[in-house]
């Protein structure tokens, strides 16, 4: 099996196409389909870096509050600020711009960002780790939903797994919504 960091790079690879080939709308309807079940909950977006997939106008409709994910440190899960559309931000670790307020959210339902999926729900990110602990953090206080999303051409064989990794409930794409 691959290593994770060849499973990473194999996978940027494919993503840097995908990215402005105009897939994004499809990608951001599948994404509303999936969170029409879940209207009103605290949502965790993200604000896109590289070349990632644009989750922000599915955010900037949310009819609850809604918090992007903000880095404490290495070793630490995430924390997530309070973002609306326009709102003042400031640049974060790692290029992501977080808002300048600091108001926590604690989410229900997460829209993940990551590098690579496989079919069993398994996601590959920047190798932080980052996600991982937040969502076992997460899921130890209570029920959440963690729902990839991608572009469909991010999809691996099989990603090399840890023990520490938090497998998502969905997985949505330019193709469509997968449960798992
Ligand atoms: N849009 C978005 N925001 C996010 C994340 C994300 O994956 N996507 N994160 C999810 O965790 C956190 C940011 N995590 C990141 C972690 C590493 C790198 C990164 O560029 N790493 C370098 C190596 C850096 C080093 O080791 O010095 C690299 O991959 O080349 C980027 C983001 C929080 N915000
Ligand atoms: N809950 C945890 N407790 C301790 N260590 C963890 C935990 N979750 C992940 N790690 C460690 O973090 C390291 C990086 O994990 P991994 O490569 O899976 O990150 P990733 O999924 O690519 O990144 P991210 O979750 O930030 O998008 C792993 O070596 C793992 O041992």
């Amino acid at each position: 099996m691959m290593s994770k960091d060849a499973a990473r790079k194999a996978a940027f690879a494919r993503r840097k196409p995908a990215h402005g080939a105009g897939l994004d709308a499809a990608a951001q309807r599948h994404l509303r389909d999936c969170l029409s079940q879940h209207r009103g909950k605290p949502l965790a977006g993200y604000m896109p870096i590289r070349t990632e997939v644009d989750p922000v106008p599915v955010m900037a409709d949310w009819d609850g509050p809604v918090g992007v994910p903000v880095i404490q440190g290495a070793g630490q899960p995430l924390l997530f600020h309070r973002w609306t559309q326009g709102c003042d931000m400031v640049e974060g670790p790692f290029g992501a711009r977080v808002p300048a307020a600091q108001e926590p959210v604690v989410p229900q339902v997460l829209i993940v960002p990551l590098v690579a999926f496989d079919a069993r729900g398994f996601r590959l990110g920047y190798g932080g780790g980052f996600y991982d602990r937040t969502l076992e953090g997460l899921r130890a206080r209570g029920p959440v939903v963690a729902i990839g999303f991608a572009f469909a051409a991010q999809e691996a064989a099989e990603l090399p797994l840890e023990p520490t990794d938090q497998p998502l409930d969905a997985m949505v794409t330019d193709a469509g919504v997968t449960w798992f």
